[in-house]
């Protein structure tokens, strides 16, 4: 059995190196079009960070695991292909800011049409609108030389940082379908380290839509708590209390109802977004509202997160240094797509706040990228006036104790866990006086750090009264 997976990013890399992994007798063939990728992937420095994927890419490498970036090569050869491109927002046209932009899905459905004999099995492993598979089998029945195919929807549930213990140990995995044979095929290869109780099987559109969901109810969760963490902030409610509080009743469970400066990653907000989408487009404008409040919310926390910062320090931060502490849009991850941090960056910025930056997995040019990406408008077009801000204003440190060191304020964006246990005392010590510590993520003990000296505020908390 040979697969090939067309897309080398956070999710076809980490996924086909657990199958290729878990299935010896299998030959695993992951193509990207971007060649600097997959010499990362081959190299001793992967692309994507995350805890344990170097063990299990470096073991399955040798044997049955190839990067390359010979597409049409390993499509011809395949039995299965899975699709795992990128699907992000659209930002021009008809839907822009919303739908989902399908170009690349469509291009490798007609690369496969066109490369392909025999039968095949395409795999939608990307995240993609409900009766996307529709469109997929009409380009795929365009085959001009004989091919045939079935389609599969296998969405994928990883979340960064945990990816290597998502993939060994899933929920569950969701295989949508019309072809029992073709769903049996995909099936028992999960079955090879998954319990089969756990392969749940649907027909294509739910599957598709069930994904879409997946993330709105995550997203909806850490919304909620966010919102009654700024009438806790209010009335003098604790938000971690009131989390344990309510995430004990079994019905509403502890997960994801941790308060923070907001949700970022690369799929929360483009994918309510696609989500409201589609329901405008089948004219649920009711619905569309209820989802599209779930991304509003979170861009009025991370708003509010900005504005309490310069509130709090009387007003201003125009010239004054801000250390932050942490870039990633959470921990374990390098990965930086609408992390809050760039937005809250963004924001202090234009206030003339003079930023250091210190995360322990992103590049500087990554972060000055982001940056630079924030301020541009729909058609990438930066003014000279935030191009100069970025340039002069922002500054990467080494270390945690360089990015605080001779600073107003500390401003904790990622839950690095580094950051729990640096000297406090040295900290305070090598800053501004009052030494304001923003804790977005509700990370630090605050009670040490008050009895320090530090003037604390954290999210969902009133600790100054
Ligand atoms: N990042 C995540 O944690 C998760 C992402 N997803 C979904 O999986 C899909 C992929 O996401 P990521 O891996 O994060 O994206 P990514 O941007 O990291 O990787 C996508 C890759 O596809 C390549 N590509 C695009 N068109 C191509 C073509 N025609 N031929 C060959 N290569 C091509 C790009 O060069 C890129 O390297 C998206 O639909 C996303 O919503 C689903 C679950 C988790
Ligand atoms: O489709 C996807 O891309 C993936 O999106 C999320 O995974 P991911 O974005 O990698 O990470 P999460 O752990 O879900 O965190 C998302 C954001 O929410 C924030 N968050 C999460 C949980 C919480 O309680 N509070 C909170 O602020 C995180 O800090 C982060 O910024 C989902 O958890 C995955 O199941 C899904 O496969």
């Amino acid at each position: 059995m040979k697969i090939c997976c067309i897309g080398a990013g956070y999710v076809g890399g980490p996924t086909m190196a657990m199958i290729a992994k878990q299935c010896p007798e299998i030959a695993v063939h992951v193509v990207d079009l971007n060649q600097s990728r997959i010499d990362a992937w081959n190299s001793e420095k992967l692309p994507v960070y995350e805890p344990g994927l170097y063990e299990v890419v470096a073991e399955a490498r040798q044997r049955n695991l190839t990067f390359s970036t010979r597409v049409d090569d390993a499509i011809a050869e395949a039995d299965m292909i899975f699709i795992s491109v990128n699907t992000p927002t659209k930002t021009f046209g008809v839907g822009a800011g919303r739908a989902a932009n399908l170009e690349f899905i469509e291009k490798c459905a007609r690369q496969i049409a066109r490369v392909s004999t025999g039968h095949k099995i395409v795999v939608e492993k990307s995240t993609l609108p409900v009766r996307t598979a529709e469109a997929v089998k009409r380009i795929l029945a365009s085959a001009e030389n004989g091919a045939t195919f079935d389609v599969l929807s296998n969405p994928e549930f990883l979340a960064e940082g945990t990816a290597v213990e998502d993939l060994l140990n899933p929920d569950r995995v969701l295989i949508g379908g019309e072809s029992k044979l073709a769903i049996d095929a995909l099936a028992d290869i999960y079955a090879n380290w998954i319990p089969r109780e756990r392969i749940l099987t649907t027909n294509l559109w739910s599957s598709e839509l069930s994904k879409l969901t997946a993330n709105a109810f995550l997203a909806q969760r850490v919304s909620s708590i966010n919102a009654i963490s700024a009438l806790c902030e209010a009335t003098g409610a604790d938000v971690d209390e009131v989390a344990r509080a309510i995430g004990t009743d079994s019905r509403i469970g502890p997960k994801f109802l941790k308060a923070s400066v907001g949700f970022g990653g690369s799929c929360f907000q483009k994918d309510i977004l696609n989500l409201v989408y589609l329901c405008e487009h089948f004219g649920l404008r009711e619905v569309a509202a209820y989802w599209e409040q779930v991304v509003s919310m979170n861009d009025y926390q991370k708003r509010r997160f900005a504005e309490g910062i310069v509130r709090t320090m009387f007003n201003t931060v125009s010239d004054k240094k801000i250390g932050v502490w942490g870039f990633a849009f959470k921990k374990d991850t390098n990965d930086t797509r609408e992390s809050a941090a760039i937005y809250v960056c963004r924001d202090l910025l234009r206030e003339r706040a003079r930023v250091t930056i210190y995360d322990p997995r992103v590049s500087e040019k990554q972060i000055r990228a982001d940056l630079i990406a924030s301020c541009s408008d729909m058609q990438g077009v930066v003014s000279e006036h935030d191009r100069k801000l970025i340039e002069n204003n922002v500054t990467i440190a080494a270390n945690a104790y360089e990015a605080a060191s001779q600073s107003h304020a500390i401003v904790v964006m990622t839950e690095w866990d580094e950051f729990k246990s640096l000297d406090f005392a040295k900290v305070y010590a090598s800053m501004q006086q009052p030494a304001f510590v923003f804790d977005g993520r509700n990370l630090l003990d605050h009670d040490q750090l008050a009895k320090i000296g530090f003037d604390i505020h954290a999210i969902g908390k009133s600790l100054q009264d």
